[in-house]
């Protein structure tokens, strides 16, 4: 199971006052490509999907394991290794500046200086150098979005979580957040609704109503999701795996 993110009959119910709610249905799932995108229209479930992975989302039944270990009876260890990019980064940076709050993700080092000098050399490669001891409100929405994709990389996770992370970022930053992703040695699966990010992972599925209805390669997945998008969802929910033929290049369902 190493490499591999996986549920098992997912499902996620919550009370909303008056009444349960099940915000994700039994969904069975493996991730093992290095960069999966979760596709899915606004309050379909990608980011409760998402942080089945890393525990934040409260299962109601099934399981859920990364790289075979389950994540809900083993919590904390499963949380060193699987750092997660909220989709509002003013919620995670939770120190007063970015410096302060990447040394906090560096308290492995013990030296206060050398701490100190890791975390503003990390905070200059994301080009942010110029903001480090600045407090956290006074940044912009994108440059919080570095600082805390800084963050959650100073842990070193094996494996990335992303909350919609291009969302704040003007067009020069979405290209360097891009770029920079596709160096990452780490496993990421990212929600998210720019396209040309879902196109840049080898593995796409969309979430669909709580459901999952579809995964495969991300150029076909993108192209189905088009297609509901303009035209409509396909009911009742039958996942599909899309599979390319060896021989044509035809999708095969
Ligand atoms: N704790 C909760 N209590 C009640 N409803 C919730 C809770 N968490 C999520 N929901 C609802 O579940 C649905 C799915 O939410 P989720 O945030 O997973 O969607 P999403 O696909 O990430 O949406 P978006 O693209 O708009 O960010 C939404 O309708 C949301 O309002």
């Amino acid at each position: 199971m190493d490499g591999v993110l996986a549920t098992r009959n997912a499902t996620v119910t919550v009370e909303t006052g008056t009444e349960q709610r099940t915000i994700l249905h039994d969904i069975t799932v493996s991730l093992s490509s290095p960069t999966t995108a979760v596709l899915g229209l606004n309050g379909s479930g990608k980011s409760t999907f998402l942080r089945l992975f890393n525990g934040l989302s409260e299962l109601s039944s099934g399981g859920v394991t990364v790289h075979g270990v389950d994540v809900y009876t083993n919590i904390r260890a499963v949380r060193q290794h699987v750092g997660l990019l909220f989709s509002d980064p003013q919620a995670q940076l939770i120190m007063p500046t970015a410096a302060e709050d990447v040394e906090l993700s560096l308290q492995h080092i013990k030296d206060r200086d050398t701490r100190r000098a890791a975390a503003l050399d990390a905070l200059r490669a994301r080009g942010l150098e110029h903001r480090a001891t600045d407090s956290v409100f006074s940044l912009s929405g994108g440059e919080k979005q570095l600082a805390a994709l800084t963050s959650v990389l100073a842990v070193e996770p094996r494996v990335l979580l992303l909350d919609e992370p291009t969302t704040l970022l003007d067009l020069r930053n979405r290209l360097r957040l891009s770029a920079l992703l596709k160096d990452l040695p780490q496993q990421l699966v990212i929600s998210t609704h720019d396209l040309e990010l879902a196109a840049q992972c080898e593995e796409a599925l969309v979430i669909h109503e709580g459901r999952l209805l579809e995964q495969g390669p991300a150029g076909q997945v993108i192209d189905a999701y088009k297609g509901w998008c303009a035209g409509g969802f396909p009911k009742p929910w039958q996942p599909r795996a899309l599979e390319v033929s060896d021989t044509d290049g035809q999708v095969d369902e």
